[in-house]
């Protein structure tokens, strides 16, 4: 589980674990090995008490009372709500963050595994036959775009993707194969920690709807993978070694794979090929720094990670509101926002305090990835609609974040009317049309809605208005929960 309860103490002292205890250093360590061991150790051991006693100090402050104030973060799938919520946890529970950073590192490596696979899939002549024969071609395409599947007929064309693809799958197919062995490595904790499930009507701990990963929310994958220890499993190794040293973690096939990828990334021919296929991907800037063996994920890549939610995620916190008003608690609940998850939402509406609702406005041309047929953007009208109409919520107030803004949306939206296609006048539009569709179905006019032009992987833009979203739901709801 994400939320800090998704830790549980005992299990972060690996360094004065039973088990590690028992285990020894290898016979043939050098004095230089052991010594840059027993600094790493150190190290370690130095980051993991501090951690605790922050962990330990956010945590009593969580057990003092139950929520005040209940927040439900809705949308689509991928339109940013376990970003959002990721944006809450650096803001009001650094600590917890803090623990959890290393365990990303590993869903980051998956993400760039994917995207090169996603890449080869697309330059690939034989792919792209199997594709355009299939009728949801855009779902596994790309990140629920709408793909031109047209093959190619030219048979130049047809030579050069087939040398390219050879080239690169030879040079790549380390990497590809690495996919397994990084979900294994998520997978190795995806286990017990029943308490932490939340209205998860799902079966199994992952699933690969459609590409893409998930995890469950019961699972607690992060676990063992949050101080960088290696994930190495054999115990015949007798050691707890820092990942880098490690000969079998992933970091060392990405690292000697990263010419090839750095080449693929750059083929003037495949970026075109790209271009064509409408297939977005993340810049290249960051792959020397994630492929280095010591790499430790900044902030912003782990809010750049994807990993797909299924079920429920709760995070709670704390907010002082100075000396005579006490503490407030909040939780959050992060749901997962693709169709087959929706139902798990409902529970939820009963005792909520406020709805942070997210709507991608740069999916203008997408599709959704649990449904080829399905435009995004029209998708998450239909959901606005359905929430903002909904009984049970008339009362609760809304902000609605119109999120992945600025991303060079000019390139991908749509003309409507005689409105030009810029940012501007189509963000506005949507601004309106958002409002307009709250106050033809919502039964109550004078709820509050507030509403925000967000880029939630901005850390400091997101921090200010999730500062004022924070303090607007505290107005409004003091009264109601007594704390003036
Ligand atoms: N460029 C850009 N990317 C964003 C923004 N917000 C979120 N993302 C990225 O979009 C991807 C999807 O975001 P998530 O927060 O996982 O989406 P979600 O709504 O939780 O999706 P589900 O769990 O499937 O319901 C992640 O890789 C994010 O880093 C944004 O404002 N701009
Ligand atoms: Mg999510």
């Amino acid at each position: 589980m994400v939320a800090a309860k998704s830790i549980p103490q005992n299990h972060r002292h690996s360094l004065t674990d039973p088990l590690d205890a028992v285990l020894r250093p290898p016979s043939d360590e050098t004095p230089a090995q052991r010594e840059m061991r027993i600094l790493a150790e150190q190290q370690a051991k130095h980051i993991s008490d501090a951690i605790d006693e922050q962990l330990r100090v956010e945590r009593a402050e969580l057990k003092k009372n139950k929520p005040d104030v209940k927040i439900l973060l809705l949308g689509q799938s991928e339109s940013g709500k376990s970003t959002t919520l990721k944006q809450f946890q650096l803001l009001h529970t650094p600590a917890a963050f803090q623990a959890e950073r290393m365990a990303w590192r590993i869903v980051i490596y998956l993400n760039l595994v994917r995207s090169v696979r996603r890449v080869l899939d697309t330059i690939s002549a034989e792919r792209e036959e199997e594709i355009s024969e299939l009728s949801d071609t855009a779902s596994l395409l790309s990140d629920g775009q709408t793909a031109v599947s047209s093959v190619s007929t030219d048979p130049e064309t047809r030579r050069i993707a087939a040398e390219k693809y050879a080239e690169y799958s030879t040079a790549l197919a380390p990497v590809l194969e690495l996919e397994a062995r990084l979900i294994r490595n998520l997978r190795e904790d995806d286990d017990e920690d029943e308490a932490t499930r939340l209205g998860d009507g799902s079966a199994p701990g992952w699933s690969v709807p459609r590409g893409e990963y998930a995890v469950r929310t019961t699972s607690n994958w992060k676990r063992a993978l949050t101080l960088g220890r290696s994930r190495s499993k054999r115990k015949s190794a007798s050691v707890s070694v820092p990942w880098w040293e490690d000969p079998s973690d992933p970091v060392h096939t990405l690292e000697s794979c990263r010419n090839s990828m750095n080449r693929l990334w750059k083929d003037e021919w495949v970026r075109r090929r790209l271009v064509e296929k409408r297939v977005r991907l993340q810049e290249s800037s960051g792959l020397c720094r994630i492929t280095a063996k010591m790499y430790a994920p900044t902030d912003e890549d782990v809010l750049k990670a994807r990993l797909k939610t299924v079920g429920v995620v709760e995070h709670s916190f704390t907010i002082n509101m100075g000396s005579i008003r006490g503490n407030s608690n909040w939780v959050i609940y992060d749901v997962g926002g693709s169709r087959s998850q929706r139902h798990a939402w409902a529970p939820f509406f009963q005792d909520v305090n406020a709805i942070i609702f997210l709507a991608p406005i740069s999916a203008f041309d997408q599709v959704l990835t649990e449904d080829s047929r399905v435009n995004r953007l029209e998708d998450s009208l239909l959901l606005w609609r359905a929430v903002v109409s909904n009984k049970l919520l008339e009362k609760v107030p809304i902000v609605l974040f119109l999120n992945k803004s600025w991303c060079s949306v000019e390139n991908h939206l749509l003309t409507y009317g005689d409105r030009p296609n810029e940012y501007e006048p189509v963000s506005k539009y949507l601004r309106n049309k958002f409002g307009l569709l709250h106050n033809q179905n919502s039964s109550n006019r004078d709820r509050e809605l507030f509403i925000h032009f967000t880029a939630v992987i901005d850390k400091a833009k997101t921090a200010q208005i999730i500062t004022s979203v924070r303090e607007a739901i505290l107005r409004i709801n003091l009264k109601t929960l007594k704390l003036m």
